[in-house]
């Protein structure tokens, strides 16, 4: 493993996912501000594997909700294939995140009431040019539990399928927050070898937050926030694979 530390905005291999320019997040809470962003320039290239770390409260769920239009910025400027999220409208803005961004969070929000094929099969209903249900959960290695209830599966298990829900309208990235926070090491690994798969079968660009420092071995980059900004960005020269991960 390589550390360059250059400035994160020097950083552009080729295609670009995301161009973020002095994103910053001032939320207001009483008569007290909080900064949770404070100036954020990083350029993500496309079809990789990135891991933000740092410190709890250093700004990494803000910035991933910002990118994922699922909240606005005070100031500053996220520019998706060159496109400005500011300038979307509402409208704009659903089909932006419906057709381009896939969300994984801790908690698998899976429906209890259908199998995992048709947890999946709810998204592919409304995209526009999905994968088959039955596809994403193959990408996941679970098709031998397609016809399960979420109660009947492990927590790895729920995630997983969680992670085909995300892949299956083929979206260009897959915005995931603490995705192994929940897991014992074992369904955790498991849950890491199905976005690896999902990222080198689709090119799907990966942007993983996590506290587990280990899971950066994973990574093609490894994005450090600190206090609501980026102090460095480190390149993965060798990736490990999952397997070889230490937990
Ligand atoms: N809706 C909100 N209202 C007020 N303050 C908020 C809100 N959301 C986040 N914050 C604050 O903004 C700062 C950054 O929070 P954020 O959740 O982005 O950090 P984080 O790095 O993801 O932390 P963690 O690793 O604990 O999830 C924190 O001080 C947090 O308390």
């Amino acid at each position: 493993m390589s550390d360059n530390r250059g400035t994160p905005e020097s950083r552009d291999h080729g295609q670009t996912s995301f161009a973020v320019k002095g994103l910053t997040k001032v939320y207001q809470s009483g008569d007290t501000q909080i900064h949770a962003l404070r100036g954020v320039n990083i350029a993500i290239p496309s079809g990789e594997i990135i891991v933000l770390l740092g410190p709890s409260g250093s700004g990494k769920s803000t910035f991933l909700n910002i990118i994922g239009g699922l909240d606005q910025p005070s100031s500053g400027h996220v520019f998706f294939r060159s496109r400005d999220l500011a300038s979307l409208s509402e409208q704009e803005l659903t089909f932006y995140r419906r057709e381009n961004i896939g969300f994984v969070f801790q908690a698998y929000n899976l429906v209890p009431s259908l199998t995992a094929l048709e947890n999946v099969a709810l998204v592919t209903e409304i995209a526009e040019n999905p994968i088959s249900p039955l596809e994403a959960l193959e990408a996941v290695a679970l098709t031998d539990r397609a016809n399960h209830f979420p109660a009947q599966l492990s927590g790895g298990e729920q995630q997983r399928v969680a992670i085909a829900r995300a892949i299956a309208k083929r979206p260009e990235v897959l915005l995931c927050d603490e995705p192994t926070g929940a897991l014992d090491s074992e369904t955790g690994i498991m849950v890491l070898k199905a976005l690896l798969e999902v990222n080198s079968k689709f090119g799907t660009t990966c942007i993983i937050i996590t506290h587990n420092a280990a899971i950066a071995e994973l990574a093609h980059q490894v994005v450090h926030f600190c206090d609501g900004k980026v102090s460095h960005v480190q390149v993965n020269e060798v990736r490990k694979s999952a397997e070889e991960m230490i937990w």
